[in-house]
């Protein structure tokens, strides 16, 4: 069994029910157990900026799947919610980015790991830190405390916790 973590996120409406419908296909593999699963966090576009601000969350996952198998399995649950791919960085329904995979340090064609990105990113980093604060990242050689604590305030400020209102239908139009 491996140790791997991997990052969610969505900005089209029902952002709440793409994420959740994400991480119940991933635990419905039986190959996948899912362990943790950090908040969910409102994050402010980075990169492409016009667009609608994200749902961004990070889960801790157990499996015997291969790290290509992994990503075909992340990119299968993709196009079946409804991902299509057009402006790079742009909206999209879900994005799941494998983050680490058992401390390996892959280079293919396909797949980087530890995530090229990580490092830089504020909205991957803060629920990175809700599951495990002290994991340590192969490749940048820092704790994800020491990576999140050498990103610029302004950064961080982007990323906000966010809640299901009271009695929201998270798949109806009151989502926000
Ligand atoms: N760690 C990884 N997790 C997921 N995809 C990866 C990873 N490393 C490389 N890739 C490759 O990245 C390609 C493009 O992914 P995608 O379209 O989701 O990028 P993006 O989400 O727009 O940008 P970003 O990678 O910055 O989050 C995928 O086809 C996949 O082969
Ligand atoms: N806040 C936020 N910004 C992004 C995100 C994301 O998930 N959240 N994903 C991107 C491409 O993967 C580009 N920009």
């Amino acid at each position: 069994m491996v140790e791997a973590y991997i990052a969610l996120g969505s900005n089209i409406h029902p952002r709440y029910k793409f994420i959740s419908e994400a991480i119940e296909q991933l635990a419905f593999h039986e190959q996948i157990e899912v362990i943790k699963s950090s908040a969910i966090y409102e994050t402010v576009p980075v990169g492409y900026t016009e667009q609608g601000d994200f749902l961004n969350g990070v889960i801790k996952i157990q499996t015997n799947l291969a790290s290509v198998e992994l990503l075909a399995y992340c990119q299968s649950i993709e196009q079946k919610l409804g991902r299509k791919r057009s402006v790079e960085w742009g909206p999209r329904t879900i994005d799941l980015d494998i983050l680490l995979y058992n401390q390996e340090n892959i280079e293919t064609e396909q797949l980087i790991v530890p995530h090229p990105r990580l490092h830089e990113r504020a909205f991957v980093l803060v629920p990175l830190y809700d599951i495990d604060s002290h994991l340590y990242i192969p490749v940048y050689e820092r704790t994800v405390e020491q990576l999140l604590s050498e990103l610029a305030d302004d950064e961080k400020k982007g990323v906000r916790q966010w809640k299901l209102k009271n009695g929201e239908n998270a798949s109806g139009p009151t989502e926000s």
